[in-house]
């Protein structure tokens, strides 16, 4: 099937099947979302940090314009750790044990969050575009079919992100704000061309 119009293509270089998925989802109406299957190195430092090292190394391997997207959940009551290093532990302690940490602590307050990051290509600056959501970390309700998602419920919400219908989600998450930055400074770019 041939398309009537070509919409712009964003290379997205990630190793996350499930993130692909939901950047489809967002703006796949609009651009088309093609993905570079690559688990890029991930410095220590804030999220920003990581980001930018991502997408710098990113822009290198593809040489073009590239996206990448950093994702984090911080807790309130650890000033918000793990942060940036939620995979590591929810790879090793699962959402089980992400739940049972704030066990000692009564704020359950957490707030989810990415970055995505663009670059040009090689040797150009990286631009951020965060969007971030408030919730709270509750026992592990709904299908564990994308990394934390049962365990953060977000604020405004009676279900977690694991029982939301995809579109919920992706009318409402952080990966949903940040796209929106994303897109509006995509726009504007086209435009001034
Ligand atoms: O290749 P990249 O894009 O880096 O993909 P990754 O899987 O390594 O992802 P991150 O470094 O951003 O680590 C974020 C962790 O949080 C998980 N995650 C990311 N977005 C999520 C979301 O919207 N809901 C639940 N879990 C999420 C993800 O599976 C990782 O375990
Ligand atoms: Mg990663």
């Amino acid at each position: 099937m041939s398309k009537e119009t070509e919409n712009p293509t964003i290379v997205f270089v990630t190793g996350n099947k499930m993130k692909l998925r939901e950047v489809k989802a967002i703006l796949g109406n609009e651009y088309e979302v093609v993905n570079h299957k690559y688990d890029l190195p991930e410095i220590q430092g804030s999220t920003d940090e990581v980001t930018i090292e991502k997408c710098r190394t990113a822009a290198e391997i593809v040489k073009g314009p590239v996206i990448v997207e950093d994702t984090w959940l911080g807790f309130n009551a650890m000033n918000g750790l793990p942060g940036a290093y939620i995979k590591w532990f929810y790879q090793s302690i699962g959402c089980e044990g992400l739940y049972k940490m704030l066990a000692g602590f009564e704020d359950k307050g957490a707030v989810a969050g990415c970055t995505f990051g663009y670059c040009e290509g090689p040797g150009h600056p990286v631009q951020l575009f965060r969007g971030e959501v408030d919730g709270t970390i509750v026992s592990p309700t709904g299908e564990e079919t994308f990394g934390w998602n049962p365990v953060f419920k977000p604020n405004g919400f009676e279900q977690t992100y694991a029982e939301m219908d995809d579109d919920v989600k992706n009318s409402i998450s952080h990966r949903y704000k940040a796209c929106m930055k994303l897109r509006d400074f995509l726009q504007e770019k086209a435009r001034q061309k």
